[in-house]
């Protein structure tokens, strides 16, 4: 157990992180992958892995907490992760070694191998497998549909079309899956080939381009300037040249809180940065790196460590300290200069003249104030005109000016800094705080178009040739995060890459991931079959996207086919720079001549290297050695940065229409990597092997995680009913392509179709009609088949197909609980649009700063009222009402007895299973739902029997003739 360390003494929970069991103190059971603790059971009950072990293996799986069963699947996991930690160091170890060849934990083959990076094909029985199951699904619907059952009709027609539906969906849901892939980078030859000295780059310089790191956020008060801060600090320490990188925060919110944080954080990365470089910290973002679980001193051989280590976190936390302080600071000093500025301006008034006005005329503002007491330009405490969120000027703040392009080491001991820093260098990137011009009466395109604002802002500011993208929970993991991307970028034939996404990782969600917020399927199935075909979906943070590409430029050698119009027809010419600039100006990139010279520059910057003479288009090595980042910053191209991310700079320009964020969804990522894909541009997905390359947190409520999800299938559908409609996209993107994208949008659609499914066994039951008149060896067997069809649906079948996933039951679970809440709810929210032009509101996902231990999932349980949840409920009532009934009916009913017992606990057993995914999903046992809720649901339960009663079945008469 030498992997795992834990300080208690430092964590200040002794107590509450030993095992529950009497007489055993035990450490409790973690989660190595996760970082979490482990709590089997749902009651909660805090347990270490020795005592859960014996529960298992002689205690009958039993939970000595609240003596009722473990989960199969949870306990099935954790013995799995028992092995694998028994014999920890030792597969650690062969996991490194491997990962150099085999590209993780997939079976593969590789297929290309390009400069820098490498391609593996998933070997595996999926094609085939789908083969045969598409085979029997077509026998099951020739089977259902010659064989009606008379007796109920209605019944019978109505699960057929069902069926139909989910055999249709679950083609587009497979066709894009045919051909996953695995990607890998090699940084060793990246570093090789552009910062190893050669004859055109004596000294080493290092000859990558330039990257602008994108981070958006909107609001103080949901996405905590403590997070953000964090987020920044792991940006400013990552592992990339320093003068080549520059971070940009977009702040929607126009908040001082936000922009002092950032400040704070500034100032602290002058010791963070360099510390993370001496030291090779991971992950280098401060909360996390000192919440970690494992040793910190593992690997560590230099004896000050220690000393310094805790030097750096004490100064860690009093800059959280004064991070927390800063709101109540802020208040104080505006309180302070104002009513400072309010007597200065009375005895001014009362000497110049002495008569009677009332004295309120003279009240000042009530102003949010800097530190040296002028006036925020940006949104005050108590909003006022032009300084409100939704009204105030544009803000351009550098808060670190960008380093000189000369290594720097620290030589002194004595200038400040608390820890010897000596032979390290100190550089650090350059940080610009934005906030974009707001005033009423304009649209400003939420995220797209902060982001259309930064692209803007940084084109003259640094102009970096990529683009990263985070929101400001997402956090860079794994220092070299970049460089691996770079790798996809540099490659020979990269130029055509308009983006390198990576998966989506959380953290902080509970150790059974209730409601599946790790979407698995999604981000380690779906995801890497795209990358088989045309690319991956852009999914709005950790995406390092080619400025051209955002530019709206076609890639470079595609085919221009004849219909494609003039205006399509946009591609750089070469070597004429000045037609190109006029032509652009005219092409809508808007006046600023400074943004119109930087492009040339940037797709140059963008360029492979041209050392083979496959490299078309490629650049000479060294060109990019000496940048001047340091002389962009003089005031005239501070006052045209102003400029650009004012609120009129788009009018009449094809901003969010073709160039940079695409506006016009509440999803504006897909929609704008979906327009890059049109034209011709191909994505990657790349999944590190060895740490994720950033994480991010996510909602583990189960309201704020249907908002979410509600707010994705909105977007999809919307897309959908757009001109952006993918049956409707160009002859460039690929047809299996095309086919993913129609998946994400008639997924949803699915949902009108599972809730009538969930609704039919009750309605059967209810009625009679099945059980009595049709129970046969046929009808026991459509049973099963139904039941099939709805694992196949749920995505069960990835599980089988031998594409490994780590855990897969929760994602089933959930997608029958958001198929029949958030899905349908997304669905009408289009219609609604479409017909009765009803706009589509989102709400901002809220995001927890959360560093106790204990409350980690206290979240969890919190239920608030969402009218969402009505419809899963309302099916659970029904089904369960129905049960009663189906009893009743078996004991009264004609049939032989033997028949109805069997008849009767197949039907329960099958009804259960609907009911188990909704059951387990919305009611932990801790979990209340709200009384509404309930109320809502009984009284859609009550109307809907008495419908259905009066319709189909004549009141009493029917129950008469049976009982
Ligand atoms: O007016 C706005 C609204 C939002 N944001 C930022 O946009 C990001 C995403 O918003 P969030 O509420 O966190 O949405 P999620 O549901 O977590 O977002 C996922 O889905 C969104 C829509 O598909 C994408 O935009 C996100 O990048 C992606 O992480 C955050 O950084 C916000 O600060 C702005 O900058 N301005
Ligand atoms: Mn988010």
């Amino acid at each position: 157990m030498d992997e795992e360390v834990f300080d208690q003494s430092k964590t200040g929970h002794a107590k509450q992180t030993l095992c529950g069991v009497q007489g055993c103190d035990g450490e409790l059971m973690r989660d190595e992958r996760k970082k979490s603790i482990v709590l089997p059971c749902e009651c909660d009950f805090k347990i270490c892995k020795a005592c859960f072990d014996d529960a298992v293996e002689t205690g009958g799986g039993i939970c000595p907490g609240c003596k009722e069963a473990y989960d199969v699947i949870v306990m099935d996991e954790l013995a799995a992760d028992n092995e694998s930690t028994d014999t920890g160091k030792s597969k650690m170890e062969s996991k490194k070694k491997t990962s150099t060849t085999d590209p993780g934990f997939m079976s593969s083959t590789q297929i290309g191998d390009l400069e820098f990076s490498a391609l593996f094909e998933t070997k595996g029985t999926y094609g085939f497998l789908f083969f045969v199951r598409m085979i029997v699904l077509m026998f099951f619907l020739r089977w259902r549909i010659t064989n009606p059952n008379n007796d109920a009709f209605w019944l019978w027609i109505m699960s057929v079309i069902c069926e139909i539906w989910f055999a249709f969906s679950w083609l587009i849901d497979q066709l894009p899956k045919l051909n996953p892939v695995n990607r890998s980078a090699n940084l060793g030859l990246l570093k090789e080939k552009f910062e190893t000295p050669t004859a055109h780059n004596p000294e080493g310089k290092s000859d990558l381009p330039g990257i602008d790191v994108f981070v958006s956020t909107a609001d103080p008060e949901k996405e905590p300037p403590l997070v953000t801060a964090n987020t920044i600090l792991s940006i400013l320490a990552a592992d990339y040249p320093v003068e080549k990188l520059f971070c940009y925060v977009s702040d929607d919110g126009g908040s001082l809180y936000t922009f002092e944080a950032l400040e704070e954080a500034a100032s602290f990365a002058k010791l963070w940065v360099p510390f993370c470089r001496k030291y090779e910290i991971e992950p280098r973002n401060p909360e996390s790196y000192f919440n970690l679980k494992r040793d910190p001193y593992k690997n560590k051989v230099e004896p000050k460590f220690v000393r310094n280590r805790r030097k750096v976190k004490r100064e860690y936390d009093e800059f959280k300290v004064r991070i927390n302080g800063l709101p109540a600071l802020i208040q104080q000093r505006s309180n302070l200069f104002n009513s400072g500025e309010e007597v200065k301006t009375m005895g001014k008034f009362q000497k110049e003249n002495k008569s009677d006005e009332p004295v309120e005329n003279l009240k000042i503002p009530n102003a949010t104030r800097m530190a040296d007491g002028t006036c925020w330009s940006g949104t005050w405490i108590v909003p006022a005109t032009g300084h409100s969120r939704a009204d105030h000027e544009g803000i351009v703040k550098v808060l670190l000016k960008p380093p000189s392009n000369d290594l720097v080491k620290d030589r002194s001991d004595d200038d400040g800094n608390p820890i010897d820093l000596s032979e390290v260098d100190n550089r650090l990137p350059m940080l610009v705080y934005i906030s974009r011009e707001k005033r009423p009466g304009y649209d400003h395109n939420k995220k797209a178009g902060a982001m259309n604002a930064l692209v803007r802002a940084s084109a003259i500011m640094s102009n970096g040739p990529f683009v990263l993208n985070l929101d400001c929970d997402h956090y860079i993991y794994t220092s070299q995060a970049i460089r691996e991307g770079m790798c996809f970028m540099m490659d020979r034939g990269g130029d055509r890459i308009c983006y390198v996404q990576f998966p989506q990782r959380f953290e902080g969600i509970d150790p059974s991931d209730r409601y599946a917020n790790h979407n698995t399927v999604f981000f380690d199935a779906n995801m890497r079959a795209l990358d088989g075909l045309q690319g991956p979906l852009y999914v709005g943070t950790g995406c390092l996207f080619r400025r051209m590409a955002i530019y709206g430029f076609d890639p470079p050698r595609c085919k221009k086919p004849a219909s494609v119009a003039e205006e399509e027809r946009w591609i750089l010419a070469e070597n004429d720079h000045e037609i190109l600039k006029h032509e652009l100006v005219s092409k809508g990139f808007g006046n600023s001549i400074l943004l119109v010279d930087s492009i040339p520059e940037a797709e140059f910057g963008g360029r492979p290297l041209a050392d083979h003479q496959s490299v078309e288009n490629g650049r000479q090595p060294g060109a990019l050695c000496n940048n001047n980042s340091q002389q962009n910053l003089d005031a005239s191209r501070l006052s045209d940065a102003i400029h650009v991310i004012s609120c009129v700079y788009e009018y009449k320009t094809k901003w969010g229409k073709r160039i940079g964020w695409i506006y016009g969804s509440i999803t504006e990522d897909v929609l704008t990597g979906y327009r890059m894909h049109n034209r011709g541009w191909r994505s990657v997905y790349y999944v590190p092997k060895c740490g994720d390359a950033f994480r991010g947190t996510a909602p583990i409520n189960l309201t704020d995680r249907l908002h979410q999800v509600l707010r994705w299938a909105t977007g999809s559908v919307e897309i959908f009913f757009s001109r952006n409609n993918c049956l409707l996209a160009s002859p460039r993107m690929k047809v299996l392509q095309r086919v993913a994208y129609l998946n994400v949008a008639i997924y949803p659609f699915t949902s009108i179709f599972v809730i009538v499914y969930c609704f039919l066994p009750a309605f059967s039951l209810f009625s009679g009609q099945f059980i009595v008149q049709t129970l046969n060896v046929n009808f026991l067997l459509y049973l099963l088949a139904v039941t099939l069809t709805l694992c196949m649906l749920a995505g069960l079948e990835i599980k089988w197909s031998g594409i490994q996933l780590e855990e897969w039951w929760r994602n089933e679970q959930f997608w029958l609980i958001a198929g029949t809440s958030a899905h349908v709810a997304a669905v009408l929210q289009v219609l609604l649009k479409i017909i009765a032009g009803i706009t589509i509101s989102f709400k901002l996902t809220s995001k927890s700063a959360n560093d106790d231990e204990d409350e980690d999932f206290a979240d969890l349980y919190t239920i608030k009222w969402t009218s969402l949840m009505i419809l899963p409920v309302t099916i659970i009532m029904t089904n369960l009402i129905a049960i009663a009934f189906g009893v009743l009916r078996t004991i009264n009913s004609v049939i032989p007895l033997w028949s109805r017992l069997v008849g009767g606990v197949f039907f329960s057993f099958w009804v259960l299973a609907h009911l188990y995914p909704f059951a387990k999903g919305l009611m932990g046992r801790r979990g209340r739902t709200p009384t509404l809720v309930f109320l809502w649901s009984g009284l859609i339960t009550i109307v809907l029997f008495f419908l259905f009663w009066v319709k189909i079945h004549p009141p009493f008469s029917a129950l008469q003739m049976e009982f």
